[in-house]
């Protein structure tokens, strides 16, 4: 069922990018002055196999899900917000519908399953997985149907991408309680102890947080037998939104459109995705890290360099959306500027 998950990744191209590397080397700039805006050029234009690669076309999807670990009183917010923001996603006043207006980008909004789904929403594509996922901490989180149909419903996502000539893909998560799923996610693929992986969240304080981690150990002891490949990790600990993702990342990279990785919880499913299927890595880019404490691991652990570092701690996507426009102006420069010999100005001795 979960076969195509292991289907060949697209591969960059590197003729194009010992091109693109030497293109960087005409422009009229210090050598390496551009540092990392230059590596993000030649990456893309690598994986688009053109000299010239372009990033205007954007697509933005927003999985949503609840989570039964709820039982355990593991966020600083009601379980009851994930559906509510589901509106306003739709009606524009969320902070990644906010940037998507900002970016000219679609947004795509799929509601997986909440406890307490609202009625239809335009602009919200209901996708009835069930009342959210059960409690990680008791039981599997999700039956294989489950898993499959979120891991699917990630894959549609970019197939509609690919549709509309996508050139960067964000993918965001919505779902109160997805850190605590996210941290035990990420402590059973790295074999790290969950103290280490496990922050505030939305805010708990530091008993909110020490109860967090109790809870994620219980899980991990509970399923340990079972937690021997990243697929299984992500059943018996993940959510439907990260499990999405996890399909959307990996989509992506078999359909050859780069991905722009948002905070924490985004990580932890890309940092699965990597370990389900290891090319997909080279279509990854990481907008940011988090305020999180754990993703500074789990982006070591990726071998990811993060283009932000502004403390943020929302999700949704919103750090994707607000590194893209240093993906598009490094690109814009790499297209638009002039070269030494253009305009007449002297290369190094
Ligand atoms: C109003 C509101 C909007 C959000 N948008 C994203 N998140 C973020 O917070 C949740 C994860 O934190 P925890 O595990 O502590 O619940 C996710 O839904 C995440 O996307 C939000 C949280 C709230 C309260
Ligand atoms: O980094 C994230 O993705 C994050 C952090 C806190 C709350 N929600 C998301």
């Amino acid at each position: 069922m979960n076969d195509w998950l292991f289907d060949d990744c697209a591969d960059p191209n590197e003729e194009v990018r010992q091109q693109a590397i030497a293109h960087q080397r005409q422009l009229t700039k210090p050598a390496g002055s551009l540092a990392e805006l230059e590596d993000i050029a030649i990456r893309l234009a690598a994986l688009q196999g053109h000299p010239d690669p372009q990033l205007e076309r954007l697509w933005i999807c927003v999985f949503a899900g609840d989570h039964g670990v709820m039982e355990e009183n593991v966020s600083a917010y009601p379980q009851s917000v994930t559906a509510e923001m589901l509106r306003n996603f739709a009606s524009g006043g969320a902070a990644i519908s906010v940037l998507a207006r900002g970016l000219n980008a679609p947004l795509e909004v799929i509601n997986l399953g909440c406890v307490q789904d609202p009625p239809a929403i335009d602009g919200v594509t209901h996708l009835a997985l069930g009342p959210g996922t059960a409690n990680l901490a008791k039981h599997p989180a999700m039956t294989r149907q489950q898993l499959s149909a979120a891991l699917a419903a990630g894959r549609d996502s970019v197939e509609r991408a690919l549709g509309a000539g996508t050139q960067l893909y964000i993918g965001g998560e919505m779902g109160i309680g997805n850190s605590t799923a996210a941290a035990a996610l990420a402590s059973a693929l790295l074999s790290m102890d969950p103290a280490r992986l496990t922050g505030p969240g939305t805010g708990l304080n530091t008993a909110g947080v020490s109860h967090k981690v109790t809870v994620i150990q219980q899980a991990l002891s509970l399923h340990a037998e079972h937690l021997n490949n990243p697929l299984n990790c992500l059943r018996y600990l993940g959510g439907f939104e990260v499990a999405a993702l996890v399909g959307a990342y990996i989509a992506c990279a078999q359909a050859g459109i780069a991905v722009l990785v948002d905070g924490f919880i985004c990580s932890s499913a890309a940092l699965c995705a990597a370990r389900i299927n290891p090319a997909c890595g080279d279509w990854l880019f990481f907008a940011h890290q988090s305020a999180e404490p754990g993703h500074k691991l789990l982006l070591q652990a990726l071998d990811a360099k993060p283009l932000l570092k502004l403390n943020l701690r929302l999700g949704e996507g919103s750090g994707a959306a607000l590194a893209t426009p240093l993906m598009q102006q490094a690109v814009a420069l790499h297209n638009q500027m002039a070269t030494f010999s253009s305009a007449g100005v002297s290369d190094k001795h």
